[in-house]
């Protein structure tokens, strides 16, 4: 990408699109298309065309998706699938039909079967079957990775599906019902410590192991990708294996040491009650990141790092 490559993040107010919007100013780049939701309903595929027309993008970080947390997942299945798969479907076309140059499609890890080997490489696509919790989540995603492949296959587009790990940072969704473990239990602290409470629920058994990104590291990999020059990324784009890449740090925690420490972040004295009545999911999703790694790109913010810098992005907002 040039700095004034035109650049469209779809999504761009969402904890990765905003990691992705800031990343991409700090490097200056100056031709940056954003459309708000509100602006520009993914959803419609007139809409979208017509936007890809007038706007004409030459990279695209597909970032905009019906994302959510295991509860969300497992309560809203038929918007997960049906979103994910028409916002997909709508921008991998728009972009084939103006020819966009490179497109980075993010999916999950939650793509992988629900007992992979561990840690997951991407040849462990499709070898099983997967976590009923976010399974019509995860096949959009699948469909989108195919559609990246089909397309570079028929039409010789540059699509690449990278899958991050579990993400987390500024920007994220605290809302206690639809959000992923990481900000539900900074803001469930957040309020123990607030009222003085005893104690604080963290669902499931705690034992489920779980690897955390933050959403700058995230950021940092897609423009590592993107930037890479053409024979790596050709390298990443073969006929023979879908064009797929994982993103992670390599290390997990249980439940329980993520709540740990999240409490010592916040100086929560409490108790932790596990409520065995809500789901685990995965028992584990450690992604193989050797592929990335062999490219030249390591994460930067550890796990505790991360929990204090997002913490002191929301704590006015939840104190
Ligand atoms: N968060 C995580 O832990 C992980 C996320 N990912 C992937 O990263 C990507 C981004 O996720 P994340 O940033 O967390 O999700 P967010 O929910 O934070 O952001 C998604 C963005 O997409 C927008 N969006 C959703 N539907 C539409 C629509 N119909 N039209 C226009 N915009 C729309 C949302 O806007 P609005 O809010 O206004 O609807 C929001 O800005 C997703 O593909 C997700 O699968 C992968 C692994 C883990
Ligand atoms: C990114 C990824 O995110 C989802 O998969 P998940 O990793 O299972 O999601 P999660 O972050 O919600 O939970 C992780 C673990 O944490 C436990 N847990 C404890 N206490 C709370 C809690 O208070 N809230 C939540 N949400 N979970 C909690 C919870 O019971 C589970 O064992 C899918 O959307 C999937 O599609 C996807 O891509």
């Amino acid at each position: 990408m040039n700095k004034d490559s035109r650049i469209y993040i779809a999504g761009h107010r969402g904890l990765v699109g905003s990691a992705i919007h800031r990343a991409l100013t700090a490097q200056r780049h100056t031709n940056l298309i954003l459309r708000t939701h509100a602006e520009l309903d993914l959803l419609n595929t007139n809409a979208v065309n017509a936007f890809f027309a007038k706007e004409k993008p030459e990279f695209v970080f597909l970032a905009a998706a019906k994302v959510g947390g295991i509860l969300a997942n497992n309560i809203y299945p038929a918007d997960f699938i049906r979103d994910n798969l028409i916002i997909q479907t709508n921008l991998i076309e728009a972009s084939r039909i103006n020819s966009v140059e490179r497109l980075l499609f993010l999916g999950s890890s939650c793509i992988y079967p629900k007992f992979a080997p561990q840690p997951m490489p991407e040849s462990c696509l499709l070898t099983g079957p997967l976590e009923p919790t976010n399974r019509p989540y995860a096949l959009a995603k699948i469909v989108g990775i195919e559609m990246c492949w089909s397309y570079n296959r028929q039409y010789k587009t540059k699509y690449l599906a990278a899958m991050p790990t579990n993400l987390y940072g500024p920007g994220d969704n605290f809302d206690l019902a639809n959000s992923h473990v990481l900000p539900a239990l900074i803001r469930k602290t957040a309020e123990a410590v607030k009222t003085g409470a005893a104690e604080i629920t963290v669902w499931g058994t705690g034992t489920p192991r779980r690897e955390l990104l933050y959403s700058d590291d995230l950021a940092e990999a897609c423009l590592f990708l993107m930037n890479l020059d053409e024979t790596c990324y050709s390298s990443l784009l073969t006929d023979e294996a879908p064009p797929l890449i994982n993103i992670g740090t390599g290390e997990d925690v249980t439940i329980r040491e993520l709540a740990e420490t999240v409490a010592q972040v916040l100086d929560f004295k409490g108790q932790l009650v596990f409520d065995a009545t809500k789901p685990d999911g995965t028992p584990r999703k450690l992604m193989d990141v050797t592929r990335l790694h062999n490219l030249g790109w390591h994460h930067t913010t550890n796990l505790e790092q991360g929990i204090r810098r997002t913490w002191e992005a929301v704590r006015t907002q939840l104190s």
